[in-house]
């Protein structure tokens, strides 16, 4: 089922420079969660502060009762088995060829026989697309190439959390809706836990059951998809709905003159809450929940238009 993290307190500075501070939310078990916000707002400190390639000054990340903040290095060595993570560019060794680039976590991590390295990596590199792709070198192949190659790497230790930074970063829209594609399938085929770091404003609407949100040195908000969807919070309508109205500007906070000359705006209507992607092979996702449930729930009537069939369900095809 993936296991939860559980982020609380968290705050994390270099030098004076505070990046975001009193973080806290959870990850739910197995369910895809995806972090959004402004270039600079310190998303990749956040995810390299869950692994614990960085130190918070501050909080706790608390998976399966062990804290990663201040764990020793050794329980902190087992805790990072746990996770499979995806860079921004794939970071694959540029000399190897793509099958002993998946391989290399097996050979580095386990005694397991090439036999059966041989059995996880093909299953791996078929669970993403890449089979007959084995002798290429990453140079020889598309980014979307690298980011799948990638993905199947992060894979093969069999990973409870699966963190991805910037998944669509650098990649067309048909590319973007592909890598988003697969990455609800291999959530409804595995037991792990999903975070996405992204600035894709499509993705962010129709792959993740839960979004938060980094701005202004916090985070602004983090919850069911829905709640953020039809949210009436500045910065969160804002940036959601890429608007250019709103307190998010060049350099992240707009000064008073700019938001001066904006109180009259009125900010355009919220647009429909789509549809989820869901699994390819017509499966439930995992996180499944009835479309509009939590805003009955919670007493929010959603944008009008909301959660039509007719609406497209391709990733990066929201209204
Ligand atoms: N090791 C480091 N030492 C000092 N400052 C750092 C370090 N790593 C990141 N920063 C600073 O932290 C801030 C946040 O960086 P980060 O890369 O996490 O932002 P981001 O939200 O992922 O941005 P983008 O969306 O553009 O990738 C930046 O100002 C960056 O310069």
């Amino acid at each position: 089922m993936g296991v939860a993290v559980q982020v609380e307190g968290l705050t994390k500075s270099f030098g004076n420079q505070l990046i975001w501070g009193d973080v806290t939310l959870t990850l739910p078990p197995g369910e895809i969660s995806v972090i959004l916000g402004p270039s600079g707002t310190g998303k990749s400190v956040f995810l390299k502060t869950l692994i614990g390639l960085l130190k918070p000054d501050r909080g706790s990340v608390v998976i399966e009762g062990t804290d990663v903040a201040t764990c020793k290095e050794k329980e902190l060595y087992e805790i990072r088995k746990l996770f499979g993570v995806l860079f921004q560019d794939g970071a694959m060794f540029g000399s190897m060829n793509l099958y002993d680039n998946v391989a290399f976590p097996l050979r580095e991590h386990t005694k397991k026989p090439e036999s059966e390295i041989r059995q996880i990596v093909m299953e791996k590199m078929e669970m993403v697309g890449l089979v007959g792709a084995e002798t290429k070198l990453p140079g020889e192949i598309s980014g979307g190439m690298r980011k799948r190659a990638g993905i199947a790497r992060g894979l093969v230790l069999e990973p409870e959390i699966i963190l991805f930074d910037e998944p669509d970063s650098g990649l067309d829209p048909v590319r973007t809706a592909l890598i988003s594609q697969l990455i609800i399938d291999l959530n409804s085929q595995i037991d792990a836990t999903f975070l996405i770091v992204t600035h894709d404003i499509n993705t962010a609407r129709t792959v993740p059951d839960n979004i938060g949100m980094l701005y202004h040195q916090h985070l602004a908000m983090f919850g069911h998809r829905e709640m953020l969807l039809s949210s009436d919070q500045p910065a969160v309508r804002q940036f959601l709905n890429a608007q250019k109205a709103g307190p998010i500007g060049m350099t992240e906070e707009k000064d008073e003159d700019e938001l001066a000359q904006e109180a009259h705006y009125e900010m355009p209507p919220l647009p429909p809450i789509p549809m989820q992607v869901m699994p390819s092979d017509g499966r439930p996702r995992r996180g499944q929940r009835p479309p509009g449930e939590w805003c009955r729930q919670n007493g929010v009537t959603p944008p009008p238009g909301s959660f039509r069939q007719t609406m497209s369900m391709a990733p990066g095809g929201a209204a």
